[in-house]
């Protein structure tokens, strides 16, 4: 039986045989100029393409983000993108530093439409294109190379004749030999050389050359040699941006547009968050940040992530991952407990004056407008670490390590039970009832400590049911003083194994926190308890240990 699943049926890529590779040792210093390709590619992806005020409220992001230039539509095409391509010019919506850039086809009567979408424009980047594959060529267009090249001179030059027609505004030529990356590179340059001496560009007036991977059908490195080749072969290199165009059929589109730059591109056409035809177009948001977290300014404001993320996604009805590299909802989020101990320990260290420099964080999630509240997430695959974070953010404390570790076990078995993840308010719940509840046989109603030499002595009042017990007793401290009392009254020896207290971060009502833990009758009792008064705080403590104790003897009687 033959499987349907048979890779025979596929070829190899063929790669590019090159003995000048240069772009492995290079490395990326700055941004590239970016153009959004959101409205265009984007939008000719969706299925239901952008209506008018989507288009309008995804323009005013790309504009807020800081986008030079913004791919529009297809105005050609279809009449809403027409009217879109009018309304930005006739409201004057285009800010002084941004280019608006529009697509056509090599065809007359689509170029003539195309210009008369743009009447009145300050500034305009006229993108033409045609395919220039063999399987474009053999089974699309029917046609030889040199009916190919026949199309693109043909296209170029009445985009050239069009804009004289139109001599107000300033215009930009692009040209994209389509399908670039499926093209042997040879005849792509012929093609785009063709194209170049139509517009005979200038280092001031420079034409844009756009090279595509219209289909992502190889390893990025083989994109690079081909991006290498032509740069090194291209006519009047000083008088054209290279641009790049990725998609993401591979799941490469990043990284093909980043080997790119490596090879000579100067400009990145992209979507946000990556949006476009099949897998997607090439995402700006990760090269963007990319970029950022190796230190290099994107010269875009990706710091609205979460406004990004809620206009791409109302514009597009496309939800994002939430393990989208850098903006995903869950990506600077730790469940893991080893994860969340490390990142808690750094985070510690992490002074604002140096690198940034957070196990298992690449960025500062701040950057971006993330919480550290959303960082640690705990489950039942969350140690110490994670739960103690969420506490202590929300308690404004720092639980000594003994304490941490007192914590996890009752966190654990609650996630346990729920099969699922705790909030920081299930959290707090577990951590009073286990370790503040302070219900039980006694209470403090007051007490006095004197000091002699270097011992001290104590007297409370501590209600015992409907009884006041006046106790007193001796230590070297007001705590043993304490324990030493309630053992004489109750004959329950309380002996302090740990013993901590905490000031509490302002903003609370209670200003000091203390942590005990007490070994009576063999078994060790953990209390914590809050109040003004940090001597309260601790006898508090003490006396909720006790009636634990308390309750566990009778639970055995
Ligand atoms: C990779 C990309 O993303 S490229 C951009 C693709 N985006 C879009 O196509 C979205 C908008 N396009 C459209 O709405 C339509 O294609 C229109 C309105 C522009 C044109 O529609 P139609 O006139 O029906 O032509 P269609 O797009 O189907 O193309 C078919 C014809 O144009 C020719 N053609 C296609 N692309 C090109 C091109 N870039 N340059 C010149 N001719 C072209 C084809 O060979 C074919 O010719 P034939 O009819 O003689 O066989
Ligand atoms: C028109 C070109 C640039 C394109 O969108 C592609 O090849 O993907």
């Amino acid at each position: 039986m033959t499987s349907r699943f048979d890779h025979r049926k596929y070829r190899a890529f063929p790669v590019i045989r090159k003995t000048d590779r240069r772009w492995p040792d290079q490395t990326i210093s700055s941004a590239p100029q970016w153009c959004s390709v959101d409205l265009r590619d984007g939008n000719q992806a969706l299925i239901e393409p952008m209506t008018v005020a989507q288009k309008q409220r995804m323009w005013a992001l790309l504009v807020k983000m800081g986008f030079k230039e913004i791919e529009v539509g297809f105005p050609a095409a279809s009449q809403p993108d027409f009217d879109f391509v009018r309304w930005l010019i006739e409201e004057n919506q285009i800010p002084e530093d941004v280019t608006i850039q529009v697509l056509v086809q090599a065809r007359d009567e689509l170029i003539e439409r195309t210009y008369e979408s743009l009447i009145g424009a300050r500034r305009a980047v006229v993108h033409v294109y045609n395919s220039t594959s063999p399987v474009q060529r053999n089974k699309v267009f029917g046609l030889s190379q040199q009916g190919i090249i026949d199309i693109a001179v043909k296209g170029a030059r009445k985009v050239a004749d069009e804009a004289r027609k139109y001599p107000a505004t300033e215009w930009v030529f692009q040209y994209s030999p389509e399908s670039f990356s499926s093209t042997e590179v040879q005849f792509a340059t012929e093609v785009c050389n063709a194209v170049i001496d139509v517009w005979q560009p200038t280092p001031d007036n420079k034409a844009i050359i756009n090279l595509p991977a219209t289909v992502e059908s190889a390893m990025p490195n083989v994109f690079a040699d081909q991006v290498e080749w032509f740069c090194d072969n291209v006519n009047r290199r000083d008088s054209v941006t290279i641009s790049i165009h990725t998609h993401n059929d591979r799941g490469c589109g990043v990284a093909a547009a980043e080997m790119a730059i490596l090879a000579g591109a100067d400009r990145i056409e992209g979507t946000l968050l990556g949006n476009g035809e099949r897998t997607g177009n090439m995402d700006i948001i990760t090269m963007a940040m990319n970029l950022y977290s190796q230190g290099i300014d994107p010269e875009l404001d990706i710091s609205i992530a979460d406004d990004i993320i809620a206009t791409v996604e109302a514009c597009t009805n496309i939800k994002t991952h939430p393990r989208h590299p850098w903006v995903g909802e869950l990506v600077y989020t730790a469940f893991s407990g080893s994860h969340q101990d490390a990142i808690r320990k750094c985070l510690a260290q992490q002074s604002d004056d140096e690198p940034w420099d957070v196990a298992y964080l690449p960025i500062d999630p701040q950057d971006l407008g993330r919480n550290y509240q959303s960082v640690i997430r705990v489950n039942s695959q969350s140690g110490k670490g994670g739960a103690s974070y969420l506490l202590e953010q929300a308690l404004g404390v720092t639980f000594p390590r003994w304490m941490q570790i007192e914590i996890a076990q009752p966190i654990q078995k609650e996630s346990e039970r729920r099969e699922g993840e705790l909030n920081t308010q299930d959290i707090l719940n577990v951590f009073r009832t286990t370790f503040m509840n302070s219900d039980g046989r006694y209470s403090l109603a007051g007490y006095q400590v004197d000091k002699h030499g270097s011992q001290y002595h104590i007297q409370a009042s501590v209600n015992d049911g409907s009884q006041m017990m006046l106790v007193h007793g001796n230590g070297n401290g007001a705590i043993s003083a304490f324990a030493d009392a309630m053992h004489k009254a109750t004959g329950l020896d309380a002996q302090i194994v740990q013993f901590d207290e905490q000031a509490v971060a302002e903003g609370s009502d209670a200003s000091a926190m203390a942590f005990v833990q007490a070994s009576i009758r063999g078994s060790r009792y953990t209390a914590v308890s809050q109040d003004g008064d940090t001597l309260t705080a601790s006898l508090t403590a003490i006396l909720s240990a006790i009636n634990k104790a308390m309750i566990d003897s009778q639970a055995v009687a």
